[in-house]
């Protein structure tokens, strides 16, 4: 069974379910899913899932939804899986580092601004669904410059840009629960301009893997 998350509903309108109330939010109870609308940024994202993930035994969740391409990244109209996800605007804007406070420690290992989403579960999907894997870049605010856009991906290693992904994998990582990335290319990052966005094919991109997702794990 899968807790499925997105920020809004415009980016899950192909679930069919029960819809259902939890706390502050809405959701639909399906066919091998639990679906929650989170709303948009890291906050949200981190809190749903923190939420639901305390009161509700989860198997494993799935974040999925729209992103931004920096340059030389994934195409418009891509779905990729994210394999590890950067924090970046935690600390100063070189990082968190710097300051000697990890955001997450874990055992041995202390977490700065980079979290992995599960390992397994992200190959195992990108291998089923037939996806890249891909670095991507949190931050509350929405990159407004190409130049912008692309002095973050340079300094992170990033090549997707988002508003929740990397809230979503440091709460994964602190409750123990199975976590993956499903993210497609709406637009450039940086260019607000929406006669370049390719929204549509980016909506149906995630459509058709999420879909893909749930038939294979309704198989026998
Ligand atoms: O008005 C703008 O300039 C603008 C540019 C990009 C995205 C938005 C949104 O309101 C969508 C936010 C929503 O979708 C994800 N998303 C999609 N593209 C991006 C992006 O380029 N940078 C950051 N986040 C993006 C995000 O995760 C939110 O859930 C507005």
């Amino acid at each position: 069974m899968w807790l499925l998350l997105s920020p809004t509903r415009l980016e899950a309108p192909f679930l069919k379910g029960e819809p259902f109330a939890f706390l502050a939010w809405r959701g639909l109870k399906g066919k091998g899913f639990v679906y929650l609308e989170t709303g948009i940024g890291k906050v949200n994202a981190a809190m749903a899932l923190a939420a639901y993930a305390v009161r509700n035994p989860v198997e494993k969740a799935l974040l999925f939804g729209l992103a931004g391409a920096y340059p030389g990244g994934p195409s418009l109209g891509e779905a990729v899986l994210v394999g590890e996800e950067v924090e970046a605007d935690l600390g100063l804007k070189e990082g968190l580092a710097p300051l000697g406070f990890p955001a997450l420690v874990l055992g041995e290992r202390r977490y700065f601004n980079r979290f992995p989403l599960d390992p397994g579960l992200t190959q195992g999907l990108a291998q089923g669904l037939g996806l890249k894997v891909a670095v991507g870049l949190t931050r509350d605010l929405v990159s407004e410059t190409l130049e912008e856009a692309l002095a973050l991906a340079q300094r992170w290693g990033a090549s997707l840009e988002n508003m929740e992904g990397a809230a979503f994998a440091r709460a994964c990582l602190a409750l123990g629960v199975r976590g993956a990335e499903l993210r497609a290319l709406s637009n450039p990052a940086g260019v607000r301009d929406k006669a370049r966005w390719r929204t549509k094919e980016a909506l149906s991109a995630l459509a058709q893997a999420v879909r893909q997702l749930l038939a294979e794990e309704g198989a026998p």
